[in-house]
This record gives C-alpha cells, structure tokens and sequence, in this order.
C-alpha cells in the first residue's frame, strides 16, 4: 500500500467470544464504532513529517498529561528492564531474572492448613488419602471447610487454568477455587479426560529441579566438557598467538576435544521466519505465546547472565524456560565476559533444558554499562578474538545444538565492526545464523536503524559464508537477519527483498502490535478492532494464570508483566484513525480519541488504566501490588 488513505476494505473484525466481564464492558460501556469519515472534498490535509496524520474528528485538544507530550524512551525501557541496568549500584545485591525489582509474594493465608489434609485434598482417589501422623496434637488446621471459609472471596467466573487444562497446579491456593473444589468431599476437581489431552501440549521446558540447582550453586554439578575445552582453547590461543612460551611439547600434552562445526550439529533455519527478538522483561513466556498464536515462529528468551547460570541461580534459569508451542523453534540467549562462563552455561542449557533447543544465541550487542563493563554484551565485538574464542567454546559445549550471535553495527558510531567480525565467525565455521541489529552501542535508540549497513553485512555474510562452505564442507553459510525498527510489513518485506537479509527480528514493533507477523504474511495493514486487541490481553492474562499460578502470586505477577507490555501496546495508533498511510509508529500523534471508549482507554498512557484493563480478566487489585512504570516517559 502506498501513501492513501486507508483503505475502506481493511478485513472486517473478526467474531469474538468474551468472557462476562469483557461482555458487559462491551454491552454497557463501548459505544458503536464511529464510521470512518468519508474524504472531504478539498482532499486530506498535507501530511506533517514526524507527526501522525490523525483525522481532524479523532483528536482532541491537547492537554499537560496527555498523550501528546509524551515521549517514549526505548533506551530507558531497555536498560530499566535490563538486570544490571542499575550501574550505580554495581552489581552487587542486585536481585536477578524475571523477579528483580519486584516486592511481589505469595499472600500469607489467614487460616494455616495441615499440609497432610492439604495433600488429602489434591489426591484423587479416597484410598490413597495420607492422614497427618500428629493428629489431634498437630498445630495446623483440620478442617479444610474452616480453610476455604477464611480465604479471600473467590474471583467470579471458572479458574481459566483449570478450564484448559483439566485441573490447577495452584491447586487450593487457586483465587477461584469454588470452581474446581468439591465441597462435599473436600477434593480438588480434576477433569482427567482433558488433563490427559492437554498435557503434552500445555507443558513447560527447563523447569529444574531442586537437585540440579542445589548442586550447581554447591558447585557439584558435573560438568563433564567444559574444563578440557577451556584448558584447550587457552593452550590453542597461546600457540596461536605465540604470545606465551606454549610449545609444541604442551600442545601434544593436551587431549583435543572435538570442535563441532555448524554442518556437524541440528540444522537451524531462519529463513523468511517470523522472528520475535529477545526483549527483557517483556519478552516472557506468556508473552512469546502469544506471539506464537498470532503468527510468530521463532522465538528467543530474555537474555540469561551465564555466571548466574552457572551458580544455580533459580530467577536466571526462569529465563531459560519456554512453553511446548515454542519446541524446535526457540532459542536462549546468554551473554558472558569470560569464555569459561559461556561455555560451562552451554553446558548447562544444552544438557539440562529440553523442548528441542534450536540454538543458543549469545548477545554480543547488549548496550548496557554494566555488561559492557564486565566485558560482555556488546564489549565482545571490541574483542574479536576473544568473542571468537567464546564461539568455538561454545559449540564445543553445546553437542548438537546450534550456536548464533547477536551483534551491532559496532561499539563506535564512527567504527562500525560488523564487517569483520562477521569475517572472522564465517572463517571459523561455527556459527549457524548472525543477527544484526543496524544501531552502534552508541547510538542506542536515536537514530534510525542503518539498513543499507545491514544490506552490506548481509551481502558479505552470503557471500563468504558461501565461500567457506565451498573449502570445508563442515561449515554452513550462517543465515544473516536483519533487525531494527521493522514496525509494517512493507519493513519487513523491503528488509528481505531489498536488503538480502534471510529474516528480520522484530522487537518493539511485536510489542505495539502483536498482530504485526498476520499483516506481513497477509502483506496489508489490519485495523484490529478494541474488542480484537482487548482479546489480546484476555489470551495474555490465561497465558500468565497458566505459567505464573492462578494464586495471588501468580495473578501479581501476571498484572505486572501484563502492564509492563502494555506500557508498549498503547502506543499503537489505530489505522482507522488515521488519513494517510502507511503508518509511522515513530510519529507523535498528539492527543487522540479512539473510535468507542475502549479503544480510547488501550491508547490511555496512565499506567492506573493498564491497570483498570487488567482487573477486567485478573479481577481487583489486592493490596499486595503495586506498579510503576519502569521507564518513564519524558515530557517534551
Ligand atoms: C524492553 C526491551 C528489552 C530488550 N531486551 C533485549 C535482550 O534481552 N536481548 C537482546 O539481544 N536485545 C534486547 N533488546 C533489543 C531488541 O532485541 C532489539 O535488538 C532492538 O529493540 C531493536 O529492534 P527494534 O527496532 O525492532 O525494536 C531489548 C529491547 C527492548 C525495547
């Protein structure tokens, strides 16, 4: 589509089914969708560059809090989201993974119940039913009516855990229990038929168990590669270097560890996926499920610090986790300052998480200080050697599964790198897919993405890469993907036709608009409905409930993420909205109204209405949470 008015033929909304709070919302609160104005004679007005072109009827004057005066800091976003984002603080007592910052608990119940009678409760069948050896001495509570009675009143509706997949981990804690307990009989309701259904589909990759963790932070956890790769990348870099006095007498001391080579290990394709960056934070679990059902295919977890990893720390091993809709096609990122650390977390990943890992992807290109700092992240691509060092560790590590890199343009906006690192990776043959994001560590968000730069790298990866293949059948021609401000189709697209990338990786552009693979595939803009995108939010909150719990934790944690990840879809400008297209999500759209009330209240930028939007499906907010927005936006 060129720059026209949108067309009047945009696909029509699809059909529905809402839950009751979403239909009364509808029934008693969302008007009627104001028609889209047709032209008026005297043609649109001129389109402003920088500013959304939104219909003269959708807006609305401006005002000091409105949506008009706010700017949208990515740099922070990233950096608020990232681990270490904090450089003041310098690391230390800084809370890791997922959980950080977060003062989120599980409620204490107000009534302690016997784990025996809690255990009678979730067991199904009456014969089986274990009995508290204390008995009348026992200090906890008996009776389970006494329990349920002192919970909090239970949310309205049927657990949505437990009406897709048959019964509900949270089990008794379960803020809507009254729909899956059986009073008389004091059990927990399991539907068996749809338990055994759902099981292999509904199920989680790379919970550990307690062992394994144990034994990686007591440090007796086997790792029975790592330390000879290690000893022999040292020995073969000193040789190489000759640096050092390592001789050919130490060299033949030394037992070679095999070296996999790309074409050695599972084959990884990229090409024309539809690929969601990893993004911190946001970036979770639930999130990237739903991606999936909206077109994703290939997916990539929060990045995961490798010394934590190793050090068995449970909020970093979350990161690694990914659900079964994502087998085959997910990959984990870690990033490292020292190769030992890198390569005893491939280790890790490669043994301990299952799901058909496709890849293990190491961030080269992560901006923050603190990374930087610590020599990872993108401080790598200053150390050629050393990041190919890490690679070749690496791929030693991780047996048969893939290993790929994320890079920049470079550290310096005047020296980009990406050129000859991608030279050195192709020419030591294992690395099975580089990432460009077309930005310097330096420039973080300003700027846009440089994608003639990206288009010479791609060149120059097919190229070589192709090369390579020719003299050492062990190697492979990575697969080259293009990332930065891919917000359209037509981006997407003009990346792959145009640029010579295999794929593009689509970060913020899949946060504002979820549905942004359905309108590459179908290559047209869809104006989503408010009740389509509210729908979103829905299948987001069943998503978090499945993962998180459907206890007071889990819905906590749920509303949080929720608001963080619609702290970037209210940024979206409707397309019904607007007169000209295509449309600019780096526009300032001044201060608009949405077509109904709840399309207006999505595109609210008062962190209370995400919240109002979340009570919709995760019912009221209790006091044990509370939500600011991380990055804050800043006035003009
Ligand atoms: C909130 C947020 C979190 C991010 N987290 C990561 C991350 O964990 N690993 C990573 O490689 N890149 C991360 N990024 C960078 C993106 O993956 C991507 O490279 C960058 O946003 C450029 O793509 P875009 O223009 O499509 O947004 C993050 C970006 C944002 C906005």
């Amino acid at each position: 589509m060129d720059s026209a008015n949108p067309s009047p033929n945009s696909p029509p909304s699809k059909k529905i089914k809402l839950n009751d709070a979403l239909v009364n919302l509808t029934a008693t609160e969302v008007p009627a969708p104001v028609p889209v104005a047709a032209p008026v004679a005297s043609g649109p007005r001129p389109r402003q560059p920088g500013v959304a072109p939104i219909k003269p009827e959708y807006l609305l004057p401006n005002e000091p809090n409105s949506r008009a005066n706010v700017v949208f800091d990515d740099d922070a976003a990233e950096q608020a989201s990232s681990k270490d984002g904090d450089s003041k603080n310098n690391g230390k007592n800084k809370k890791r993974g997922q959980n950080k910052n977060r003062r989120l608990h599980q409620g204490r119940d107000t009534v302690s119940l016997c784990e025996f009678i809690k255990l009678a409760a979730e067991v199904a069948t009456p014969k089986a039913t274990p009995t508290c050896p204390y008995g009348a001495g026992c200090k906890y509570e008996h009776d389970l009516s006494v329990y349920v009675a002192a919970k909090p009143v239970d949310l309205d509706g049927v657990c949505p855990v437990f009406s897709v997949i048959g019964w509900c981990p949270s089990g008794l804690k379960c803020r809507w229990l009254g729909s899956h307990f059986d009073s008389i009989n004091q059990k927990l309701v399991i539907n068996d038929t749809k338990r055994a259904a759902t099981k292999d589909i509904s199920s989680e990759n790379g919970r550990l168990n307690g062992q394994v963790l144990n034994d990686l932070q007591r440090k007796k956890y086997v790792f029975e590669k790592s330390d000879e790769i290690v000893k022999y990348l040292d020995k073969v870099i000193d040789f190489n270097q000759e640096k050092r006095q390592a001789t050919k007498d130490s060299m033949a001391q030394h037992v070679e560890v095999p070296i996999y080579f790309a074409a050695e290990k599972k084959r990884l394709d990229l090409r024309g996926k539809y690929i969601v960056s990893p993004l911190t934070t946001v970036g979770n679990l639930p999130y990237r499920r739903l991606m999936r059902t909206l077109g994703a295919n290939h997916t990539y977890g929060e990045m995961a610090l490798s010394l934590p990893l190793i050090q068995g720390q449970k909020s970093e091993w979350a990161l690694t986790r990914s659900h079964a809709e994502e087998n085959n096609a997910f990959g984990v990122q870690i990033t490292a300052g020292k190769h030992w650390q890198a390569i005893k977390a491939t280790e890790a990943i490669s043994d301990l998480v299952g799901g058909g890992l496709a890849e293990i992807n190491l961030n080269c290109g992560c901006p923050i200080d603190l990374v930087y700092r610590a020599g990872a992240g993108s401080a790598l691509m200053d150390n050629a050697g050393k990041l190919a060092r890490i690679v070749r560790g690496m791929s030693a590590a991780s047996g048969d599964i893939p290993i790929t890199v994320k890079i920049r343009t470079g550290t310096k906006d005047s020296n980009p790198t990406a050129i000859s690192l991608a030279n050195r990776l192709i020419n030591d043959g294992q690395t099975a897919a580089i990432t460009l994001h077309g930005r310097s560590r330096q420039q973080r968000y300003s700027k846009s993405a440089d994608w003639n730069y990206i288009g010479e790298v791609a060149k120059t990866v097919k190229e070589l890469g192709q090369a390579k293949v020719e003299e050492d059948s062990r190697a492979v021609r990575p697969w080259v993907v293009g990332n930065g401000d891919c917000y359209t189709w037509e981006d997407w697209h003009n990346a792959v036709d145009n640029h010579g990338v295999d794929s593009v990786m689509v970060a913020r552009g899949a946060l504002i608009k979820p549905w942004i693979f359905e309108e590459i595939d179908s290559k047209q803009y869809i104006d989503k409905s408010a009740t389509e995108r509210l729908e979103y939010i829905k299948q987001y909150c069943n998503f978090g409930l499945e993962h998180w719990g459907s206890d007071e934790y889990g819905i906590n944690q749920t509303r949080r993420f929720l608001c963080e990840f619609m702290s970037f879809t209210h940024r979206y400008v409707p397309i019904g909205l607007l007169e000209y297209m295509p449309p600019k999500m780096n526009d300032r759209p001044g201060n608009w109204k949405g077509r109904n009330e709840l399309e207006t209240l999505l595109g609210s930028n008062d962190y209370k209405d995400w919240v109002k939007i979340s009570e919709m499906f995760l019912g009221p907010v209790g006091d044990g949470f509370d939500f600011k927005p991380k990055h804050k936006s800043n006035a003009f």
